[in-house]
């Protein structure tokens, strides 16, 4: 074993402090090789960022599903903190890598609808949109409607939706995928820069070994399926005091990215 590697029966809860996501031997059983999570255990600690990482289709976005309320298990245990898991949490944030905006509102419009749904007044909501657009570089671009923005900018407009509730839990699936390499990296620049003043949780489901070593505290591998947690990676970059020039740079980022490949690789059957 890697000598980054943290054993699999080590969940990563350090402290007293409850956990803000803890799952123990979360299951997925559909039949035989067929399962999807055969007993996933994770404790994602309180202010955490936790990347997942793993083989395609292994079960990772069924996970989130999971934490986020919207998927049933078949066995174990699941908490976010302390309660099982409801969907339309008003302290989470749930992103897809497809920037689901409402083609019909322009870019203020549809960062309002997450305060909207939440009840928040109109003055506040216009108010707070407003504030969260000029934050992610579109205090220009307030009333374009997603088909007059570009699909980089169409994703700023969902980062500004998905922080301006300023949750406490933040569940982001694939959030750069859908963006060119150039763009995903300024995207992370954007996020790390937006997270600075973030105190909640994240957890983050990426193809994009590099982008998990980016923004993560640590970094979680899943195994093919039937999956578990094959590895577990502290990242211990400091990624939240530096820029991602120098975060590449670092021996560090290089051994992190080797051995995460090497672990994923291993039981990628062609
Ligand atoms: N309740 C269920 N019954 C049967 N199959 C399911 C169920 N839930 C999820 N699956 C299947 O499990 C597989 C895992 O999908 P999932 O999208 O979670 O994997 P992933 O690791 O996120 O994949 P990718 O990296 O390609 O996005 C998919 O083939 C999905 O159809």
């Amino acid at each position: 074993m890697n000598a980054m590697t943290i054993p699999t029966d080590f969940r990563g809860n350090k402290g007293t402090m409850p956990p803000a996501i803890l799952a123990e031997q979360v299951s997925l059983r559909v039949g035989g090789a067929k399962d999807i999570l055969a007993g996933i255990d994770l404790a994602v600690r309180d202010g955490e960022f936790v990347a997942i990482v793993g083989p395609s289709g292994c079960g990772k976005t069924t996970f989130l599903n999971m934490v986020a309320g919207l998927q049933p298990f078949t066995s174990g245990r699941l908490t976010v903190a302390g309660s099982s898991p409801k969907a339309g949490r008003r302290d989470s944030a749930y992103a897809l890598a497809r920037d689901a905006l409402l083609p019909w509102r322009d870019a203020l419009g549809n960062v309002e609808l997450a305060l909207q749904v939440r009840g928040v007044d109109k003055d506040e909501r216009r108010r707070k949109a407003t504030e969260a657009l000029a934050k992610v570089g579109l205090a220009d671009a307030l009333h374009r409607h997603p088909a007059q923005l570009s699909q980089g900018m169409r994703q700023r407009v969902a980062l500004a939706r998905t922080l301006v509730t300023e949750p406490r839990f933040l569940i982001l699936d694939e959030p750069f995928a859908a963006l060119d390499a150039q763009t995903r990296i300024r995207m992370q620049e954007l996020l790390l820069s937006l997270l600075k003043q973030f105190s909640g949780t994240m957890l983050i489901v990426t193809h994009d070994i590099a982008e998990a070593i980016t923004l993560a505290d640590r970094v979680v591998v899943f195994g093919p399926r039937p999956s578990r947690v094959t590895a577990i990676y502290e990242v211990g970059l400091g990624a939240r005091e530096r820029n991602i020039g120098e975060l590449r740079a670092d021996p560090q980022f290089s051994r992190l990215f080797e051995a995460i490949w090497n672990d994923i690789e291993k039981d990628f059957e062609l």
